[in-house]
């Protein structure tokens, strides 16, 4: 049996606007064929993000669930929680990181006398959200970010083959705009200095530039929104069936493009991963004006700063991951960046800044080196997968032949192709082993914290359920694509992540 993916891109298995099965709409075709310099067409695989769900259903109703319970959650309670929550969430992390000493308890604590609506109130309205300041500042970096992505040179690669048969092509000049701003950040630094300024202005209204933050990305992800279903840059769009909210929250373009820029890797790779390293640098220099040099800051800032790095030197591999080739540019993926990202993944560092820890060298040295190594398995993890199939299977894996499923599977057209799955070397511990260092490196920045705080910790609390949620949703995606194959994968490879264990 070789998995033939259904091409609906609709959550109930429905055809819904904007598709037909051969891959492209009727309405998005002259759109399409417009865009020959962005996208080449081909057959497609089969695969959206949504597949899986009809099993759900299935499954759920067997126990009794009904199937309009399940969907009336699934399309419009838990879209609509998540868009009404999670923006009060980031503000309210920040909130109790600056406001109560980076502890939950005494968060908590004021909940009792003051109620989460009324601190949530008066969080609001301590805080000016449009003003020159973040206005400057947030349209003043898009700017940048902007400019350099358009001027930058890079070598041209190819995405794989989308669900409606589209091949994105990008521009792969990630790592040089990573190394420009970082070098626009130094000088621009050594520039305030000379005036008496400083960029750690950012770290002192920081609440007022996220605040300014959730209210642009909620208009653009609305603004995505619309594009996607009246203005689709691919075939790859359209209205799901699900409704309003969970269009909104999911997305209703793949890979949208405004004048020619992809939104997808504008706010993940250009914003959310390019402010993450400029927020640690003005904690970090923050926590100098402050405290003078803190070994722990230094530690966990050395730590991200290497493995954001090795993102951008990788950041063409990433174009073949889920929150790319599944993801729809929606509330989860566009907002997510745009916000959750510059707000909880350099929250480590944020936290030091009011909590300097001292670590001593001999402990500092030691988080340092383990959690380099940490990086460097992580990366070597996912190198070895990308070598192996750059390599056709023709190559050593840990200085043997590799062991290799030479998977198939079918897309579109029928046509049947093949992508190999390497089950030794890191493949061979388990399903998702990179995973593991992953999480430990993440450990290893946050331990410099010590324990006083759980707040520190909430990035790697999020990172163990995100990666746990992440490989269930990606093995559904591959037992869908490669069926059997897969399964001979799971027989070789019996753990998900863990080896001997889970
Ligand atoms: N800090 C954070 O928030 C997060 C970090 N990450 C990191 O990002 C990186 C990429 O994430 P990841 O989830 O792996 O991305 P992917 O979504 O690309 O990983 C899975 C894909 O790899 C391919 N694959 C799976 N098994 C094998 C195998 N045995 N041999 C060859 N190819 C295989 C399959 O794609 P195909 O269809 O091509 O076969 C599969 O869909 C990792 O380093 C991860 O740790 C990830 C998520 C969150
Ligand atoms: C809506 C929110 C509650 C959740 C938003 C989640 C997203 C911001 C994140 C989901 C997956 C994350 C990432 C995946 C893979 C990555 C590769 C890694 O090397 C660097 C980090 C990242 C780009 C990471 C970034 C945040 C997510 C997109």
């Amino acid at each position: 049996m070789k998995t033939v993916l259904s091409g609906c891109d609709s959550t109930d298995g429905k055809q819904t606007h904007g598709s037909d099965m051969t891959g492209v709409t009727t309405r998005s075709k002259s759109r399409t064929s417009e865009k020959k310099d962005v996208y080449s067409k081909s057959n497609g695989v089969i695969s959206n993000g949504f597949h899986g769900y009809k099993e759900g259903y299935e499954t759920l109703e067997k126990s009794g669930v009904s199937r309009r319970s399940v969907y009336l959650f699934n399309h419009f309670f838990f879209p609509l929680v998540m868009v009404g929550l999670t923006p009060q969430i980031v503000m309210l992390f920040w909130y109790t990181n600056v406001k109560f000493g980076g502890s939950y308890s005494a968060l908590i604590t004021h909940f009792r006398s003051h109620s989460v609506f009324g601190t949530l109130l008066k969080m609001w309205s301590e805080l000016s959200i449009i003003n020159t300041f973040t206005v400057g500042v947030i349209f003043g970096y898009f700017a940048w970010a902007l400019f350099w992505t358009v001027v930058l040179p890079g070598k041209e690669v190819r995405g794989p083959v989308t669900p409606k048969g589209n091949t994105p092509v990008y521009k792969d000049n990630g790592f040089l705009h990573y190394g420009v701003t970082m070098a626009g950040f130094a000088i621009l630094t050594t520039v305030l200095k000379y005036h008496g300024l400083t960029p750690t202005v950012v770290y002192d209204r920081f609440g007022e530039l996220l605040a300014f933050m959730n209210v642009f990305a909620l208009c653009f992800v609305f603004l995505l929104y619309i594009k996607g279903i009246t203005r689709p840059s691919t075939s790859d769009s359209g209205k799901t069936g699900g409704g309003f909210f969970f269009d909104y929250y999911w997305g209703t373009e793949l890979y949208p493009r405004i004048c020619g820029i992809d939104v997808k890797v504008l706010t993940n790779c250009r914003f959310g991963m390019t402010v993450w390293p400029l927020m640690c640098c003005i904690y970090a220099l923050k926590s100098y004006e402050l405290h003078g040099f803190v070994d722990s800051m230094f530690v966990t800032t050395i730590l991200q700063l290497t493995y954001i790095t090795k993102f951008f030197t990788w950041e063409a591999g990433y174009m073949h991951t889920i929150d790319i080739i599944l993801d729809r540019a929606g509330f989860y993926i566009c907002w997510g960046c745009l916000c959750w990202l510059p707000s909880l993944y350099p929250s480590v560092s944020l936290y030091l800044v009011s909590h300097p820890v001292r670590l001593g060298t001999p402990l500092a040295s030691s988080i340092l080196i383990v959690g380099l190594i940490s990086v460097l398995i992580n990366y070597l993890a996912d190198l070895q997968r990308q070598d192996v199939r750059k390599a056709n299977g023709d190559c050593l894996v840990w200085g043997r032949k590799p062991d290799l499923i030479r998977a198939k599977y079918r897309i579109e057209g029928g046509e049947v192709r093949e992508s190999i799955l390497l089950a030794s070397g890191w493949w061979g511990l388990s399903r998702h082993f990179h995973y593991i260092p992953e999480i430990l490196l993440s450990f290893f920045w946050t331990v410099t914290t010590g324990f006083e705080n759980v707040l520190p910790y909430t990035y790697l609390i999020v990172l163990v359920i995100l990666l746990t949620h992440r490989s269930f949703r990606d093995e559904q995606k591959c037992s869908l694509k490669y069926g059997i194959y897969w399964q001979e994968y799971c027989t070789k490879v019996k753990h998900r992540i863990i080896p001997f264990l889970f």
